[in-house]
């Protein structure tokens, strides 16, 4: 979900002893978690085995292969344009970083409540541990799922003293050595990405990574318990993510993510050591619509449990969110969506995801 402040808008509660005995053992749901209509009505989840029903695969080490590198630009281009999610493999993330933000995540998830409440989200706050935001006032439903939200880019942004879990206590330097090879490979993507476009890679890389306020880097971490109830409860209900781009590490190989696709659910078989990418709300808006921003949801497993690390990047064009101005070619382009002020643009996210809206519908031109 991402974007969002603090907004009395959108609930994000703590975690009581109730829920935490509920996803221990998941006999007998109670009603604030069965949302069994919202799963089937939601749209087909397709079950074929075939090649077109899997999502892109992009290589890393393609992409930065001169020999190769035209041809693999392209398979990523498409792979934005037209499922705005691909696999990542080859990403050249450094494997005992890889290693030990799954660990430290994996044993904080495995906490007692108590240990994990030390970090509990605080009063209308947007990050510590809680559960996700719901839908404010359209909904009083809960996802079967658990978060740590925490702020990790520029390093100033970070809130140590309340949300930086000390336990277990190879936590901190494992996100913020992820953290940093994260950003290095979402501006390698970037440059790629740059490329396919036509756009220099100063207005993308810039737009994302260059001086100014208000960009950024933060990080939804997940877990989903197991619910033999499968199919009565969402772990993450459909969305599309409010910033610009994310990357997602799949702690263990259960599925449950799903991807939308022509009114249909695709669900992501993880490839072991692969990366999930996709394109968020602001890249689309950056793109002028050439790179789409595509609705996913969690629908947890009926055995294993679910664990996972989304990293969000912000981006701006000169303390906007509008199209980079390089492909509006001085006007000559028509705007796809009307440029908007940051803050704007945060407290329209904030009071769209409580109302079950999508902000950017109300940008387009
Ligand atoms: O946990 C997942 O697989 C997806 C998480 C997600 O969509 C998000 O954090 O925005
Ligand atoms: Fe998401």
């Amino acid at each position: 979900m991402a974007e969002a402040a603090a907004g009395k808008l959108v609930g994000r509660d703590k975690i009581t002893d109730a829920t935490a005995a509920l996803f221990a053992d998941s006999v007998k749901i109670p009603e604030r978690f069965i949302r069994t209509n919202e799963v089937q009505a939601a749209g087909a989840v397709v079950a074929g085995e075939d090649e077109a029903s899997e999502l892109p695969v992009v290589d890393m080490a393609r992409l930065l292969d001169p020999e190769l590198s035209a041809q693999e630009t392209a398979k990523l281009g498409s792979a934005c344009r037209e499922w705005g999610f691909f696999q990542l493999v080859n990403h050249g993330v450094e494997e005992a970083a890889m290693q030990q933000i799954k660990d430290s995540v994996a044993q904080f998830f495995s906490l007692p409540l108590e240990a994990k409440n030390t970090v509990a989200v605080r009063g209308d706050g947007f990050e510590g541990f809680g559960h996700h935001f719901s839908g404010g006032a359209s909904s009083d439903k809960l996802d079967w799922a658990e978060c740590l939200l925490l702020f990790t880019r520029p390093v100033q942004a970070r809130n140590m003293e309340f949300f930086w879990p000390t336990n277990p206590p190879t936590f901190r330097h494992a996100l913020d050595r992820y953290s940093v090879e994260i950003e290095n490979l979402a501006r390698r993507l970037l440059s790629s990405m740059a490329a396919d476009l036509g756009v220099s890679q100063e207005a993308l890389l810039g737009a994302f990574f260059g001086a100014g306020d208000g960009k950024g880097q933060s990080v939804s971490m997940h877990h989903y318990p197991p619910c033999r109830h499968r199919g009565t409860v969402v772990g993450i209900p459909p969305h599309t993510d409010t910033l610009g781009l994310t990357l997602l590490l799949q702690v263990d190989d259960t599925p449950g993510l799903q991807v939308k696709r022509g009114g249909r659910w695709f669900p992501v078989r993880p490839l072991p050591g692969a990366l999930v990418v996709n394109v968020g709300d602001i890249l689309d808006v950056l793109t002028n619509g050439a790179y789409a921003s595509v609705e996913h949801r969690v629908v947890p497993d009926a055995e294993g449990r679910r664990v996972t690390v989304a990293m969000f990047h912000k981006a701006r064009v000169e303390g906007r969110v509008a199209p980079l101005p390089e492909l509006l070619r001085g006007g000559e382009a028509r705007a796809r969506y009307r440029s908007i002020g940051k803050l704007e643009y945060t407290k329209g996210t904030v009071e769209a995801v409580a109302q079950g809206r999508r902000f950017l519908d109300s940008l387009k031109m």
